[in-house]
């Protein structure tokens, strides 16, 4: 029986719903990110004009797959997502520092906020990007829904001047290209921010 709000959305695939629901998780998206900048002393930057993409998923665990990953280790790799989970099937894991996974707990009417690499590589380090998982804990349909803010519509992903002040703060990265870092990412399949070694600033 649907009785969920998340549930019930997968069923209402009405073109209308979608886009109002679209519209409203971006803008609720941009604005986290222009609170999270401007409490690093950034301002003046439109989220709202970087590109985004928008997915639901429905994942259809079975008995067998208890246990198994329905998404592997990995991050983000854009600078923000805001993730509707589930309110009934849980499974998505956070890596701790300790390097340890913890449940996600449920929880009905919020969202999920997740740095990826480009708000890592932005935000000077300052942002986490956090390894996460879905693991299939009960044979169930799971539901989630998520937007991924991705990078500056230039596609040039830099910490902006603010966050660059050495020695405390030198510049960790050099300035990346999004889709050299997408493609790089998706040719070595290196999915859990490996990757970004390969940008670190060595001077
Ligand atoms: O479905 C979820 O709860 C998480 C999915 C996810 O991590 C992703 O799509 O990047
Ligand atoms: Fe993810």
């Amino acid at each position: 029986m649907i009785q969920h709000p998340i549930r019930l959305w997968f069923c209402l695939l009405h073109r209308e719903t979608i886009e109002a629901y679209t519209e409203g998780i971006h803008e609720l998206a941009a604005s986290v990110l222009q609170k999270m900048a401007e409490s690093l002393g950034v301002v003046g930057i439109d989220f709202k004009d970087w590109p985004f993409t928008f997915r639901s998923i429905k994942y259809s665990f079975n008995p067998e797959n208890i246990g198994s990953a329905g998404v592997p280790i990995h991050t983000d790799i854009g600078c923000l997502t805001l993730l509707q989970d589930d309110e009934k099937v849980g499974g998505l894991e956070m890596m701790d520092h300790s390097g340890s996974f913890k449940e996600v707990p449920l929880q009905s009417g919020s969202f999920f906020c997740l740095i990826g690499d480009v708000g890592h590589v932005w935000s000077n380090g300052r942002f986490h990007n956090v390894k996460h998982r879905v693991l299939c804990k009960v044979p169930a349909s799971r539901y989630s829904i998520g937007v991924f803010m991705l990078s500056p519509r230039d596609g040039k992903v830099e910490a902006p001047m603010e966050l660059v002040d050495p020695p405390n703060h030198p510049r960790l990265y050099r300035p990346i290209n999004y889709e050299e870092m997408r493609v790089f990412r998706v040719s070595t399949g290196q999915r859990a921010s490996e990757f970004l070694q390969q940008f670190r600033n060595l001077q």
